[in-house]
C-alpha cells in the first residue's frame, strides 16, 4: 500500500503556460534542460502523462541517451521506465508512439466507463489497470502502481493531470524550467489547470533550488503539508 515518491517535471513560458492556445508541444527547454529531463526519466521507475498530452503531442517518453539506457540495463532494469497513461475512456490509439517506440512496459489506467472492446485491444500491447468509475481515481492508481513496484514516479503533465495529482495531495516535488518566452492566451494550458484552489486551499511551497540554465531558470519546489 502507500504511494510512490511523485514529482512533476514541466517546462513553461515566463507567463506560466506549458503550451500555446493551439495546445501542441512547444519547445521551451534548450538542449541542457532536455538532457536534465532525460536524466530524470532514466532515474525513475515510471513516467506518467494524461491522455490530453498523448493526443496533443504523441510523446514516446523514452530515455534518449544511449549511455543512460545501457546503465539501466546494467542495473538489471528495462531500457525505459514503465510508461503510464491516465485515460478514463481508453481513448489512446494502439498506434501511439508510447506503444511503438522503445522497449519496456506500458500501463494504461482506465476507469470502469472505458469501452470493454477497446480495453481488450489495449490489453494486447499494455497492462490495463482499472481504477475509478467514470474518471480515473488517482489515489487508487498510485496505490496500485506502488504495489507493482513503482517507487519513484515522474509526472510529465499536462495541465489537467497536474491539477488532479496536486489537488489529491499526491505530489512531493515540482521542477519547472521557466523559458524566455511569452505565450499568453486565456485558453493556453498552464502548469496546473483544473478548477483551482480558494485562497485557504492554496498549497505552500518550499524553494529547494533556483538555477539559471541557458536563457531560462530551473525552479525546484517541495510541496509543504
Ligand atoms: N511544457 C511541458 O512541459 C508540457 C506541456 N504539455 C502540454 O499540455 C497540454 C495537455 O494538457 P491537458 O490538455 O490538460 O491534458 P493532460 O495530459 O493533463 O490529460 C488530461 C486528461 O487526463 C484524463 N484524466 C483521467 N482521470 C483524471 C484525473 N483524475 N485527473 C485529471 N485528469 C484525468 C482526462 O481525460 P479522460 O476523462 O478522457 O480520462 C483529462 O482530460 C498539451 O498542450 C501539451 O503540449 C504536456 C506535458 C508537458
Ligand atoms: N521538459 C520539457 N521541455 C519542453 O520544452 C517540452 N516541450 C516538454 N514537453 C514534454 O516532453 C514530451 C515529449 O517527450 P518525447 O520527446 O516524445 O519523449 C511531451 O509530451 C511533454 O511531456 N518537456
Amino acid at each position: 500500500m502507500g504511494r510512490p515518491f511523485v514529482f512533476i517535471n514541466s517546462a513553461m513560458s515566463a507567463d506560466g503556460k506549458i503550451s500555446t492556445r493551439e495546445r501542441k508541444q512547444v519547445r521551451i527547454s534548450g538542449d541542457i534542460d532536455f538532457d536534465r529531463m532525460d536524466a530524470l526519466r532514466a532515474g525513475s521507475d515510471a513516467i506518467m502523462v494524461g491522455i490530453g498530452t498523448v493526443l496533443a503531442d504523441d510523446p514516446s517518453l523514452t530515455v534518449k541517451s544511449e549511455k543512460r539506457r545501457a546503465e539501466r540495463k546494467q542495473a538489471g532494469l528495462e531500457e525505459n521506465p514503465i510508461r503510464i497513461v491516465i485515460d478514463s475512456k481508453a481513448r489512446i490509439s494502439p498506434d501511439a508512439d508510447i506503444f511503438k517506440k522503445g522497449k519496456g512496459r506500458r500501463i494504461v489506467i482506465v476507469s470502469e466507463s472505458a469501452p470493454s472492446s477497446k480495453v481488450r485491444e489495449l490489453g494486447d500491447i499494455a497492462t490495463v489497470i482499472v481504477a475509478g468509475r467514470d474518471k480515473v481515481d488517482l489515489v487508487a492508481s498510485m496505490s496500485k502502481i506502488r504495489d507493482i513496484g513503482v517507487r519513484r514516479l515522474m509526472v510529465e503533465g499536462g495541465a489537467t493531470l497536474n491539477w488532479g495529482m496536486v489537488s489529491s495531495g499526491l505530489v512531493d516535488e515540482i521542477y519547472t524550467f521557466v523559458g524566455n518566452l511569452l505565450m499568453g492566451g486565456i485558453t493556453s494550458p498552464t502548469l496546473i489547470d483544473g478548477e483551482g484552489f480558494t485562497e485557504e486551499e492554496t498549497i505552500k511551497l518550499d524553494l529547494m533550488e533556483a538555477e539559471k540554465i541557458e536563457e531560462g531558470v530551473l525552479l525546484k519546489w517541495k510541496l509543504l503539508p
